[in-house]
């Protein structure tokens, strides 16, 4: 076997979280038509190619607009279950053993989507993922940021009788024009209510949102991030503080964050000490999910090798917010991997 062989395995064979996915953002073209047909609802584009077509992205802006019409076919829990269970089954095949879900209430809940349909669909598949894939799972929901701070009150209101089905909220959608602090308020609730805290920033942002996201958000991971290196004295907080970075390299280059993988600084945040993750975004849209990410990271960096694939495991394994003895477990199961590959 080659190198890249032998390399290509252990990246399967190592267990690994998935901390940043957008569950909306793994509706592949074809499940996009089959639930249109389901549901009754008429699109804009005449075929799984032309849709497939259409995801040439310049911009995080360019994408969203495609990601929210692609939503508008999950209507009931069970479009909401088949979607998640089709991404726990590609998850178990990469070598996923945890995967903590971001979800968009607030774009089914505009459509007239009620929360407890979204929440029991996506509940449900978690359960069976569990059952049937050993996968370990969690949702996160995400507050859209484009919109206004009351919303996401509402939201947080029309979510708390299912409390118990997620165990934090994010904030996601289009970064520029709506920084951090937009939310503040909002945060400082969920975090009295003992909810994990985290955000997208630093993607398409400046540093200064990573920066409020910290001290007036209160977060704990930060998703993306990767525009701190235009900070060297955040670059070095982020070192000490060992805040997790949830970076998605696909992504990246598919919204053109970076020219093109090889430019990515990956190489550079995880040389300087940071607590990289790689993870998949909207796999379905970004050409890959979790192993390709991967994969990808590892054919554009030639200075990686085994010790990078071990360390990013390892990272996604401690980033995660699984309960610490899950951790241990899967951390020993890593390090045995490690030792015999
Ligand atoms: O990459 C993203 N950034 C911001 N919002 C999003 N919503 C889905 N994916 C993304
Ligand atoms: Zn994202």
């Amino acid at each position: 076997m080659t190198d890249r062989t032998v390399l290509s395995k252990l990246l399967r064979a190592l267990p690994k979280a998935e901390l940043h996915l957008h569950i909306e953002g793994t509706l592949e073209p074809e499940l996009i038509f089959q639930l249109a047909q389901r549901n009754g609802i008429a699109l804009s584009y005449p075929s799984v190619e032309a849709l497939r077509a259409a995801y040439a992205f310049t911009d995080l802006q360019s994408f969203l607009d495609v990601y929210y019409a692609g939503a508008s076919v999950l209507i009931h829990a069970q479009d909401f279950e088949d979607m998640a269970y089709a991404y726990f089954e590609r998850a178990a095949a990469d070598g996923i053993v945890h995967a903590e879900l971001f979800f968009d209430p607030q774009t089914h809940t505009e459509r007239g989507v009620a929360m407890v349909t979204v929440i029991e669909g996506l509940t449900r598949a978690g359960a069976r993922a569990q059952q049937e894939l050993g996968i370990s799972s969690a949702l996160i929901l995400c507050f859209l940021r484009h919109l206004s701070e009351d919303a996401a009150f509402e939201t947080l209101e029309q979510a708390l009788p299912y409390r118990q089905h997620f165990i934090g909220v994010g904030l996601d959608s289009s970064e520029r024009g709506h920084p951090p602090e937009k939310f503040a308020r909002v945060f400082a609730r969920c975090r009295e209510l003992g909810l994990h805290l985290v955000a997208h920033a630093g993607e398409e942002g400046p540093p200064a949102y990573i920066e409020t996201a910290l001290d007036l958000l209160k977060v704990e991971r930060i998703d993306h991030g990767v525009r701190c290196t235009d900070s060297p004295a955040l670059v070095q907080r982020l070192a000490r503080e060992q805040i997790p970075l949830t970076v998605c390299p696909l992504s990246n280059v598919k919204l053109c964050v970076f020219p093109q993988m090889s430019e990515h600084n990956l190489p550079a945040l995880l040389a300087a000490g940071l607590k990289v993750t790689l993870n998949s975004d909207d796999p379905a849209y970004f050409g890959g999910y979790l192993l390709r990410n991967y994969e990808a990271c590892f054919e554009a960096f030639p200075q990686w090798g085994r010790a990078e694939a071990i360390q990013l495991a390892r990272n996604s394994l401690e980033a995660s917010f699984a309960a610490p003895e899950q951790k241990a477990g899967w951390l020993q199961h890593l390090e045995a991997v490690a030792a015999g590959a």
